[in-house]
């Protein structure tokens, strides 16, 4: 796209529903004008930083024992309604295809909102002994939700475009147990590695899974202090294996009925890294998914151009041989403007080289998250960027820490929880009855967002519904 189309400005973030908005489409992530209500289409660089978050996903699945695979996108209606509650909770959902052509389909197809009645009518078929357990498939596929709420690109979609889903089976309702914890450490590990910090409880009752025992979720605090939920790990108990019948021999013999969990990521976890580490210049991204993480500046004078330019392909030659992603931008555009270009697209380090750093033998290096400015020499060029990369991520991860940490605010009543939630999440006491959690989120007016995995307990306290003793704390946030 070229340049002179981009004259708006970028809002500040703290407009940050504008700032979001504005962003994707300055820094070519996502262009929203796609002719259907929540599809969105992926300009080629934000897809890049897809590639790069998705492979991070891939590996830290692959290397805990998971599988890829591929199920198909449509499910047929009779397998669809199958589990009651499941249906439920996704009838207002699925979209359907009914016709083929001219003609009308005998049985309705649903398009996948997620692939529970796709994938276990094949573990029936696929599972037999306990010896076959743990069985840990995942994919990463399209899914479609006909979302009433709200649409936004990467945070709600009607088609989500990158659904990561896992589709665990284990012999007992324990073994199932074991795998959401494993999942909950993977979720956060991703969320490490995307320097995003994440605030980990069980959703209540009534905010589950349809279908599931219970819901453990991962959730970010976005700037604007809403929460964004991303990551969810169900344990689905063994009420898909009875109503698809998956059964296995035990070790003694006997057929027993399987026990299976589910948890899934979508692009969710690119809106919460672009959210939490943007600002008012554009994306700041973790140097692990930068699509470009190293760009090369040539400052040109008269004299000593030849010089500098090859010194600067020399650079991004050695650069790409350590594996770094590097440009150099000798554009004839002005220092100023290119400085502009490619801090709005997050690029974590510049190198800027004139005569004067060939003659010191160093390249000027400028954090884009600290905008700080020191000298690499450019013998130690490829271990001095790695040592920048470093740096940076750490500094991310920490800086996001102690936001997300001063945005957590322990109330005393519903009242105090009601004004800070405008600014982020809320701990109030409560003692777990329903109608008390559903009598607080109507006096508040925002939900019950889950029981801290990590208690953050305050000893003995009152419930605010019902004045029973508890020493529970419970988040509560407004959420996207
Ligand atoms: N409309 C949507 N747009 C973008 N992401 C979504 C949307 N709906 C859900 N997600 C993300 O997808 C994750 C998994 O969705 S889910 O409904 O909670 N869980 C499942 O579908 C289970 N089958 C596990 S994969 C959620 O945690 C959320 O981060
Ligand atoms: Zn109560």
């Amino acid at each position: 796209m070229a340049e002179s189309e981009k004259e708006a400005a970028l809002p500040p973030k703290e407009a940050f529903s504008d700032w979001y908005n504005e962003l994707l489409w300055m820094a070519e992530i996502m262009d929203v004008r796609y002719p259907v209500k929540g599809l969105y289409v992926w300009y080629p660089f934000g897809f890049a930083i897809r590639r790069n978050t998705y492979s991070i996903i891939r590996e830290i699945l692959d290397n805990s024992g998971h599988q890829e695979t591929l199920f198909p996108l449509l499910i047929p209606e009779n397998e669809f309604m199958k589990e009651a509650e499941h249906i439920k909770g996704f009838e207002n959902e699925v979209y359907w295809v009914t016709h083929g052509g001219k003609d009308p389909l005998d049985i309705p197809l649903a398009l996948r909102p997620t692939s529970e009645t796709a994938i276990y009518p094949m573990y029936k078929k696929w599972v037999r002994s306990h010896a076959d357990f743990p069985l840990k498939l995942y994919q990463i596929v399209n899914t479609f939700r006909y979302e009433t709420k709200h649409t936004r690109p990467l945070i709600r979609l009607r088609e989500i475009t990158s659904f990561k889903e896992a589709h665990t089976v284990h012999a007992t309702w324990e073994d199932a147990e074991a795998q959401v914890k494993e999942a909950i450490g993977l979720y956060t590990e991703i969320y490490r590695r995307l320097a995003v910090p994440v605030l980990r409880s069980r959703r209540p009752d009534w905010d589950k899974f349809p279908g599931a025992d219970y819901t453990d979720a991962l959730d970010a605090v976005m700037p604007d202090g809403k929460t964004l939920q991303i990551g969810t790990v169900h344990h689905l108990g063994d009420n898909f294996a009875k109503t698809f019948d998956i059964k296995y021999e035990a070790p003694d013999g006997e057929q027993r009925y399987a026990h299976q969990t589910c948890y899934g990521i979508s692009e969710r976890s690119i809106a919460a890294t672009i959210s939490i580490h943007g600002d008012d210049k554009g994306l700041v991204l973790p140097p692990e998914i930068a699509p470009v993480q190293v760009v090369i500046i040539p400052i040109i004078f008269k004299k000593g151009a030849e010089e500098v330019f090859a010194a600067c392909k020399d650079v991004q030659e050695r650069l790409k041989k350590a594996g770094i992603r590097v440009e150099v931008d000798a554009s004839d555009l002005r220092p100023g403007a290119k400085y502009y270009k490619w801090e709005m697209k997050g690029v974590p380090l510049r190198l800027e080289i004139g005569p004067r750093d060939l003659q010191n033998n160093v390249a000027v290096a400028v954090r884009r998250d600290t905008g700080e400015k020191d000298q690499i020499t450019l013998p130690e060029i490829e271990a001095g960027v790695r040592l920048k990369f470093e740096a940076i991520q750490k500094s991310l991860y920490e800086k996001a820490g102690s936001e997300l940490e001063s945005r957590i605010f322990d109330c005393v009543d519903l009242d105090e929880v009601k004004e800070k939630i405008q600014e982020g999440v809320a701990t109030i006491p409560w003692c777990g009855k329903r109608e008390c959690g559903l009598a607080m989120e109507d006096h508040i007016g925002a939900g019950i967002l889950g029981i801290p995995l990590t208690p953050r307990s305050k000893g003995k306290e009152k419930c605010p519904a019902c004045g029973e003793e508890t020493e529970t704390r419970v988040y509560v946030a407004r959420t996207y």
